[in-house]
């Protein structure tokens, strides 16, 4: 198999590099290498269509099932993976050209299996941008699953809550995105188009599945936690840090509900693959927009965790009873 080094271009050692920090230097062994062609790979950060063909065929041979929907877990939501049975379980260092995930709480691990009479596909564990990854390549997951089979994407994620209204540990349905890394010229699809994804130019108005978000809806009714649900706008930023309160007072005058540091390139890169995207934010902690409001207590990942933890009951059965609505009607 063709090897990709850890920003997702082509290496020309077979050595899969596992780190998410290579040194960008030529493998080609002679120690000068081929500049020409590094300089094309530096600036071509996608994977093409084979190689992602190629994973899919490995873990669809290797489940031996084909998923419908996949699943990847934010911060802390692992546990989205566990309530699958019967599950092939695939650690990410196993999986040819699969990068590695460096964070706390999220585990490296793909489960493919059944939940509530689908088979789906979860990752326990996503790639940010922050972890040194492109963006191409922090959303290659995406693509492995649109051709493994995946119809609907469900994203999920922690996320700080602007919007005053939000509480810590409600649960935020995203209708709608701002992408500030696409502000900044960053994007998933950035590079050559290759039009067996998707067009050049997608559109995206329509990214978030509103008969999916309805349907959550109600099944937050029926769980009794409508008041802690929220329909509402996500922006991704860079990360690591945190914001500032400068930065999260331009947000919120964007129309920003909750801001994390994921989700918006992977929902891209399933839009353009036309697939139906459902995503929510678990609200792990509340973003002051105010200096007067500024408390001694900071945002921390192990607060997110933390809260991510108490709330992952809620989050599973959201999951599962969406995965059995949209499984009932096919
Ligand atoms: O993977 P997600 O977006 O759920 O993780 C959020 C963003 C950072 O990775 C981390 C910060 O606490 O949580
Ligand atoms: N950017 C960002 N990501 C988060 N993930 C969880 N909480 C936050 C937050 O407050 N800001």
């Amino acid at each position: 198999m063709t090897g990709y080094n850890a920003k997702g271009d082509m290496a020309t050692s077979n050595g899969n590099h596992r780190n998410g920090h290579c040194n960008g230097s030529s493998s080609n062994g002679n120690g000068t290498g081929d500049r020409q062609a590094d300089d094309l790979a530096q600036e071509n950060q996608t994977y093409p269509y084979e190689v992602i063909q190629e994973i899919a065929d490995f873990i669809v041979k290797g489940a031996g099932m084909r998923p419908k929907i996949g699943i990847i877990c934010g911060s802390g939501l692992g546990s989205l993976a566990d309530i699958i049975t019967d599950a092939k379980i695939f650690e990410y260092e196993k999986i040819p050209n699969f990068p590695v995930s460096t964070v706390e709480g999220h585990a490296g691990k793909l489960v493919v299996g059944h939940l509530e009479g689908a088979i789906v596909m979860a990752m326990q564990g996503r790639f940010h941008f922050y972890e040194g990854y492109p963006l191409a390549k922090c959303s290659m997951p995406v693509r492995v699953m649109k051709l493994c089979g995946v119809e609907y994407l469900f994203a999920t994620n922690a996320a700080g809550g602007i919007n005053p209204k939000y509480a810590v540990g409600d649960i935020m349905l995203m209708h709608d995105h701002v992408n500030m890394l696409g502000f900044a010229g960053n994007s998933p699809l950035q590079g050559p188009n290759d039009p067996r994804f998707g067009p050049r130019f997608p559109a995206l108005v329509n990214s978030y599945n509103k008969d999916l978000i309805n349907k959550a809806l109600e099944i937050g009714k029926s769980m009794g936690i409508e008041s802690n649900m929220h329909v509402g706008v996500y922006s991704c930023l860079g990360g690591p840090t945190y914001e500032t309160i400068a930065e999260l007072k331009a947000l919120r005058m964007m129309g920003v509900d909750a801001v994390g540091m994921s989700t918006v390139h992977e929902v891209i890169t399933a839009r353009h693959c036309d697939m139906k995207v459902f995503a929510f934010s678990l609200i792990t902690n509340k973003c002051s927009t105010e200096y007067s409001d500024m408390k001694d207590e900071e945002a921390t990942h192990e607060e997110v965790m933390s809260v991510a933890k108490n709330r992952q009951k809620a989050c599973c059965e959201l999951v599962a009873r969406l995965v059995r609505e949209i499984q009932a009607e096919s």
